[in-house]
């Protein structure tokens, strides 16, 4: 059972639609379960037991067949998402697994729990979360895994929905200045059905991020980006 991660999803090739590595052909690989629970999370059905019996413990092995079976000889690149992955040692497997196939590997997590494989991720995305989530930041576990990742590809990505998250994410590059800083809208429509009528009010909301990044002198060394995959596919599912 040690050796198996619960999955929820793999679907790709696509496009990495968010932050450090955004635009890049990928797959995704999305775990079950999440330690936190925000109140805007788009992928809710992760850890809500709404789709509790589509969850299957996979063996490494099997995530690479499936990735092959999907995504045939049309892609390089796999990111893990979640949920959080960081729950798992066993992505430490699929890791390796992957790497011996010449396959680059992303995560994306939220920076509450560390694991020892966050050393061999290629591109690692640590989004911590600002208040409006209702999640509270435990800054010494953050700080504990950003001083271990010193020598990796890592950046921070922080999802605004409000000015109180805005402050909250100048705190966070204040406090971690040397990593590449990512801002990325918040999407609080996460059950529209049209993605015309979304992405139209996704990029009012890009607009207003990048005035308040513009007027802000903390967030200099940044980058403003909104989801790509929501103005391009809207809020559906394994994009
Ligand atoms: C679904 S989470 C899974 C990985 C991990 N649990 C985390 O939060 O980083 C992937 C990314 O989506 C972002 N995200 C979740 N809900 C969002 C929303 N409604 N609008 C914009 N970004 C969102 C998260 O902040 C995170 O950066
Ligand atoms: N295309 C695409 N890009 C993404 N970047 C982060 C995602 C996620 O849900 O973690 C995601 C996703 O679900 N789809
Ligand atoms: S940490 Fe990530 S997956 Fe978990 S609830 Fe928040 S956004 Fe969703
Ligand atoms: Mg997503």
């Amino acid at each position: 059972m040690n050796n198996r991660i619960p999955v929820l999803e793999i679907f790709g090739p696509t496009i990495q639609g968010e932050g450090m590595v955004i635009g890049r052909k990928t797959m995704f690989v999305r775990t079950a379960g999440c330690d936190y629970s925000c109140t805007w999370c788009d992928s809710a059905f992760t850890w809500d037991g709404s789709t509790k019996e589509e969850i299957r413990q996979m063996e490494t092995e099997e995530v690479l067949a499936e990735l092959k079976q999907i995504g045939g000889e049309y892609f390089d690149h796999v990111t893990i998402s979640g949920g959080n992955p960081a729950l798992f040692t066993s992505v430490n497997e699929l890791i390796d697994l992957l790497h011996h196939h010449h396959i680059e590997v992303a995560l994306e997590t939220q920076g509450s729990r560390w694991q020892d494989w966050f050393l061999k991720v290629d591109d690692l995305t640590i989004s911590p979360k600002p208040p409006s989530s209702g999640m509270e930041t435990d800054w010494s576990v953050l700080h504990n895994i950003i001083n271990r990742l010193k020598e990796n590809n890592i950046s921070l990505k922080v999802v605004i929905f409000s000015r109180g998250d805005l402050a909250y994410a100048e705190k966070v590059h204040q406090r971690f200045p040397g990593i590449p800083f990512y801002l990325q809208v918040g999407n609080d429509d996460i059950i529209e059905k049209n993605p015309d009528q979304l992405a139209l009010y996704l990029l009012e909301k890009y607009h207003w991020l990048i005035d308040q990044v513009v007027a802000s002198k903390t967030l200099n060394q940044v980058h403003v980006l909104p989801q790509l995959h929501a103005l391009v596919w809207g809020n559906k599912r394994g994009v």
